[in-house]
């Protein structure tokens, strides 16, 4: 294990394996330019205007694809723990992008698909096409990079803490307990369901560095 993140990660599981393959655009990501600027609290304003309105078109996507986890999850405890992070991104998360976008000027695109960037789209297809498979391994394997990338940034110490909300609030999404246990619980989940079958491990493996590849390209957008 030659990475950090504040996860538990059992040495020879598929969590470990999929880190590991995926590393070099996942540290890119954590250590992204509007990852230290977003901690140094001076991400300009045109910059998190784009990061803003193209991550809103993307957290709906985000919230239909863990509906697909409520659907097809097999312990019904997990169907709930899904639908309690759903309730949360109800509240917190969406009263986070709807104060941001009139803080920062921003404009709901989530209706205007000719104003997504290319990573936008990508993402987009990535999450509906796994909540088309109905294939829980599949739906798990793109949230699981969404949910965990964006913890290893947000658990970041060494980048200092800003004063405006609009930046801090969006690190406080994205680290402390409950973050890393609903991360810890994908994680858990995954190494729960990941198939024995050496065909879909690797089709599931290029689909997580896919999705990192994606990740990075995000950040890379929003400049
Ligand atoms: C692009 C992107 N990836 C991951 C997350 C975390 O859910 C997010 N909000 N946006």
């Amino acid at each position: 294990m030659s990475y950090t993140t504040t996860l538990t990660v059992s040495p020879h599981g598929a969590g470990d394996a999929l880190r590991t393959a995926a590393e070099t655009d996942w540290a890119a990501a954590v250590d992204h330019r509007f990852v230290r600027e977003l901690f140094a609290g001076t991400v300009d304003e045109a910059v998190l205007r784009t990061y803003v309105e193209q991550d809103y078109t993307f957290f709906t996507d985000f919230v239909a694809l863990l509906g697909g986890c409520v659907a097809t999850a097999p312990k019904p405890e997990s169907k709930i723990r899904y639908a309690t992070q759903l309730g949360m991104l109800a509240a917190d998360e969406d009263t986070y992008f709807t104060r941001a976008l009139e803080a920062v000027g921003g404009e709901n695109l989530q209706r205007r698909q000719d104003a997504w960037k290319q990573p936008t789209r990508d993402f987009n297809r990535l999450m509906h096409d796994a909540a088309q498979s109905q294939n829980y391994a599949q739906m798990l394997t793109v949230l699981l990079v969404a949910e965990w990338l964006y913890l290893d940034w947000g658990e970041r110490t060494d980048l200092g803490e800003p004063d405006s909300w609009l930046h801090l609030d969006w690190i406080d999404l994205h680290r402390g307990e409950d973050f890393r246990a609903w991360a810890q619980f994908l994680l858990d989940e995954l190494e729960e369901v990941w198939p024995a079958d050496k065909t879909e491990q690797d089709r599931l493996t290029n689909l997580f560095c896919e999705c990192v590849a994606v990740e990075r390209a995000f950040f890379d957008a929003a400049y």
